[in-house]
């Protein structure tokens, strides 16, 4: 795993009445290459079959794939130039684990272009021939583990966590691990052969994961389709002032919001490192005690978002616009 760091995470789910239903992606069960994606190289943090790789053949169509051991090559891959996006999972419905993947978004100086809601179906997997019965642990993505947790209390299984979920069924594999499942995706499944010992492994039924897609350069959400933007607010007082601001400041303005988050490293942290950018695009890492995640429907180009932003700029230290992009409401699929 990229990012060990705990910080305490509170996530607030704003608005939650626009869900919409699953849908299913458009590069399952056809060979076309979509809108125009196929030159983009995609790094993502795992091996094939990876819930990350779904998300990125999803969000764009046709394009090519670039396994990464951990999250931050993916990042890395892209500043170097040897990728053009990189794919993160920064939130999922039933925990707080994908969160801390945003504090690669801090420190770094990418920018959200895409976003893409992914149905998470788990299965549990083992060498063939080896039934329930012989199993003492499991091994997955600790996302995975988290998902899973009353099921695999049930199996009375031990847990491990490991970098990736299809990374995980490649170890088995390679170590020709009898004793041990693996928590991968339908199409690791399929990928690499092992047996399906349990399909939808999941404690929720309803199991969504939210992925970002990063860029060098800023993107530009399509026209006709409605803008959502990212922004990062950062400062020494506390974090409850710091949100009743934000929270204010858009309100007085109508501007919905679609996600807020505080980070707090707690007690034993040190503070947020944040990479704060000068106007010639230099820049310095600094700590912050806490620093907020905040989602604003509209685009930075709208005025009252402009307003707003200039509101927040002047009570906060340090606001960053970590993204502007078309908001997709969509939940794709992958069962299907
Ligand atoms: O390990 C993977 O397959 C990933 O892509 C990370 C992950 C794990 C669980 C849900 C979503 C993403």
């Amino acid at each position: 795993m990229a990012n060990r760091r705990n910080p305490r995470a509170a996530s607030l789910p704003l608005d939650s009445s626009k869900s919409t239903l699953p849908v299913l992606p458009s590069w399952m069960g056809s060979r076309s290459v979509g809108n125009g994606a196929a030159e983009l190289r995609v790094a993502y943090q795992g091996v094939s079959g990876a819930y990350s790789e779904l998300a990125a053949r999803t969000a764009l169509p046709g394009c090519a794939t670039l396994p990464c051991p951990v999250l931050y090559d993916a990042v890395l891959a892209v500043k170097a130039g040897h990728a053009d996006r990189a794919v993160l999972p920064v939130e999922g419905t039933t925990d707080a684990c994908a969160v801390r993947n945003y504090d690669i978004l801090l420190q770094n100086d990418l920018h959200i272009v895409q976003e893409v809601s992914l149905f998470v179906d788990y299965y549990l997997l083992a060498m063939p021939g080896v039934g329930k019965k012989g199993l003492r642990k499991v091994i997955s993505h600790p996302m995975a583990l988290e998902h899973c947790g009353r099921s695999l209390r049930r199996l009375g299984l031990d847990q491990e966590p490991v970098d990736d979920t299809a990374g995980a069924v490649k170890m088995l594999l390679a170590r020709g691990m009898v004793d041990t499942a693996a928590i991968a995706s339908p199409r690791a499944a399929a990928l690499y052969g092992l047996d399906v010992l349990v399909r939808g492994l999941q404690d929720e039924a309803w199991n969504v994961t939210r992925f970002l897609v990063l860029s060098r350069s800023p993107g530009q959400h399509k026209s006709g389709t409605a803008a959502k933007t990212s922004i990062v607010v950062a400062g020494r007082g506390g974090a409850l002032a710091a949100l009743l601001k934000v929270l204010s400041a858009c309100s007085r303005r109508g501007i919905s919001l679609r996600k807020l988050e505080v980070h707090n490293p707690g007690a034993h942290g040190d503070g947020m490192a944040v990479l704060v950018l000068d106007a010639d695009g230099r820049g310095t890492l600094r700590a912050f005690p806490h620093v907020l995640y905040v989602d604003l429907e509209g685009s930075v180009e709208d005025e009252r978002v402009k307003d707003a932003m200039a509101d927040i700029s002047s009570f906060s230290e340090l606001v960053r616009v970590l993204g502007c992009y078309t908001a997709d409401p969509k939940i794709y699929d992958l069962r299907s």
